[in-house]
């Protein structure tokens, strides 16, 4: 029997990197909560929305969600696709400039316990173990200092290309940090 496995902790703690290599070994999906905030942000974002006038930002990610929940799974095939583009640093600050709005998170958990009703998951992501799947049959808490934190991404984003420098890396991961808390 499938069952669901719940991996929490902050920014560069190394959930995507221990969830995809758990559900690889044992053969369960992935699923990595901060696409769907990427994915809203991005979306917002090229459709002139700022998070200052969240009412609007509500109802048009409502309407998204309408479409979006006639087919999670599509959806979730879709954000699959996306990742390179959504895992862009400038996509990580806008995912974590829109990720305050509580009704933009109640979307998204929705949709996220939709597809996961289905068991036979990884799914990672701050808020996970306690709000998302509180009820999930195993949940793992990562952390690591905040400067060892910073010295990875700064690594991750050398080794992808993305120039930033140590001091842009650590002043992105220090506001994410209090923007997440
Ligand atoms: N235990 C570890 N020791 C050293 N480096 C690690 C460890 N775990 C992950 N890393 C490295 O740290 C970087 C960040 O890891 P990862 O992307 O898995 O973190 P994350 O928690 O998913 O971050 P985010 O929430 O920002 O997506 C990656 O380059 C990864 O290779
Ligand atoms: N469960 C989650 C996942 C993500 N966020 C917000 O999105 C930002 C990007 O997340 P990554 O894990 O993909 O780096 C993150 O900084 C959060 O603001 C979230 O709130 N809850």
């Amino acid at each position: 029997m499938k069952i669901n496995i719940a991996i929490d902790g902050p920014a560069g703690s190394g959930k995507t990197t221990l969830g995809r290599e758990l559900a690889r070994r044992i053969d369960y999906h992935f699923l990595d909560s901060g696409l769907f905030y990427r994915y809203f942000a991005k979306l917002l974002t090229e459709n002139g929305y700022n998070p200052l006038e969240k009412a609007k930002v509500i109802e048009f990610c409502l309407q998204k969600k309408t479409v979006i929940a006639k087919d999670p799974k599509l959806f979730f095939q879709k954000l699959e696709n996306q990742q390179i583009i959504l895992s862009h640093p400038k996509v990580s600050n806008l995912a974590s400039l829109f990720s305050p709005i509580q009704e933009l998170r109640q979307i998204i958990r929705e949709l996220i316990r939709e597809l996961l009703k289905n068991k036979g998951f990884v799914v990672v992501g701050r808020d996970m173990t306690f709000k998302v799947l509180p009820e999930a049959e195993v949940k793992i808490f990562l952390t690591a200092s905040q400067s060892k934190r910073i010295e990875r991404r700064y690594q991750q984003l050398k080794e992808s290309k993305e120039h930033l420098s140590l001091e842009e890396v650590k002043k992105d991961l220090v506001e994410r940090d209090k923007r997440d808390e």
